[in-house]
């Protein structure tokens, strides 16, 4: 199977998204990271017994020293306690601010390893090594990084680039399938808000992605990466067009914070928001009837709920006026104006409480 490398062109900050199966065991991609006297690699309990092994291998022929740090598994330890653990590794380990810090695993570990990494003597280089199809379409790309407030979605952060993304596709054949799902929901975000051609394609293969077929995994990861770069590159910090990459996320945030963390996997409150933002696309007439049940087809499809949980209407709309896009008080949803077209703006607020009574169950 063949390597390919999609660049996310940030000038000097510039680095590639490798994508290929094998990645994990080929000496030559590993062969060119800086170099330091150490490297800290970070994972949890799930993902080390499973890849830890491999990514030590490599790094042990670059690095002098290579640390492991293995933290607990879940959405609900992405706090600051957590993040702790990783300083406490690197001041007792004396790592200096050379020291490279290497990612393993979903989402989860991404958002906190790059966090750490911005943080630590005020920045040091990190890796992005992403294991769970939503890490490899979405969250190892583009620099995002945070932890969860008990208030709010990814409150507490930075922007903060990776040096290099490794996606091996071989690693997503361990997943459970919720996981699985979870990540075709961002996959399939990407039609709608920018690629009507992909969702076609998406509604061609979306049974070979469930049973993970390589090829299929391949296009998906490669045309998602491609998408997300393009929009970072052009939008790094969200100043404007990036926050089309939220979409589904004002509801599907308010969802996750709203039953707790972990509770609802990032992924299902995307799929769930996203129906919500369809509806409320409809109901705003930028979209025809008929979009919302396309999509969520293919949501269903996948695997993915799309209905909300039934929380009260006053305690979605305080959660969502938390949301990072709100602005002087007012939500502003990314809404669907054409398939591959998306617009962020305000609604009135009684159509989104129509939205939320007619999307929840
Ligand atoms: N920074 C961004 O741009 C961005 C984008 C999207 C999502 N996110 C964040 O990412 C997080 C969700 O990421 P996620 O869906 O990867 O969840 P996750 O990190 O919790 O991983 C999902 C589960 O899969 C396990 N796992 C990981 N790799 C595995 C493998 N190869 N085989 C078997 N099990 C494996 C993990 O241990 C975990 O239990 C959320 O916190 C979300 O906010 C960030
Ligand atoms: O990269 C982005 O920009 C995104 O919005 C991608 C989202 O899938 C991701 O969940 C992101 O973490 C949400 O960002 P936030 O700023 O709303 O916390
Ligand atoms: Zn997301």
């Amino acid at each position: 199977m063949p390597m390919i490398r999609v660049p996310v062109c940030l000038g000097d900050r510039a680095y590639d998204v490798m994508i290929g199966s094998g990645l994990l065991r080929a000496e030559e991609h590993w062969s060119d990271l800086p170099r330091a006297s150490a490297a800290v690699l970070v994972t949890n309990v799930t993902v080390a017994p499973l890849y830890a092994a491999a990514v030590q291998t490599q790094l042990k022929n670059r690095f002098a020293k290579v640390h492991l740090v293995t933290l607990p598994d879940g959405e609900h330890h992405k706090t600051w306690q957590t993040l702790n653990l990783i300083f406490d590794q690197l001041l007792g380990h004396e790592c200096d601010r050379k020291t490279v810090l290497v990612a393993l695993g979903g989402g989860v570990i991404g958002d906190m390893t790059g966090f750490a990494a911005a943080c630590y003597m005020r920045g040091v280089p990190f890796v992005q090594v992403p294991t769970t199809l939503l890490a490899q379409v979405d969250s190892s790309v583009g620099g995002k990084t945070a932890i969860n407030h008990p208030l709010g979605k990814n409150m507490i952060g930075a922007f903060y680039q990776p040096l290099r993304v490794f996606c091996d596709v071989d690693t997503l054949q361990t997943l459970p399938p919720r996981e699985v799902a979870a990540g075709l929901a961002e996959v399939i975000k990407y039609g709608p808000i920018a690629d009507a051609a992909f969702l076609g394609w998406l509604e061609d293969h979306i049974d070979d992605l469930v049973a993970l077929k390589p090829d299929a995994l391949m296009h998906a990861v490669r045309r998602s990466c491609e998408i997300k770069a393009a929009v970072v590159a052009a939008d790094e910090r969200e100043g404007g067009l990036r926050a089309i990459l939220n979409f589904g996320h004002t509801f599907g945030h308010a969802i996750e914070a709203g039953l707790g963390f972990g509770v609802w996997l990032h992924g299902e409150a995307v799929a769930a928001g996203m129906v919500m933002a369809a509806d409320l696309s409809e109901r705003l007439g930028l979209m025809p009837v008929g979009f919302q049940v396309r999509l969520s087809a293919l949501l269903q499809r996948a695997g993915l709920p799309v209905l909300g949980p039934k929380l009260p209407v006053d305690e979605y709309m305080q959660h969502m006026r938390v949301d990072k896009k709100a602005e002087g008080g007012d939500i502003r949803f990314v809404l669907i104006d054409r398939i591959g077209s998306a617009v962020v703006r305000p609604a009135p607020e009684a159509l989104v409480r129509q939205t939320l009574e007619a999307c929840s169950a």
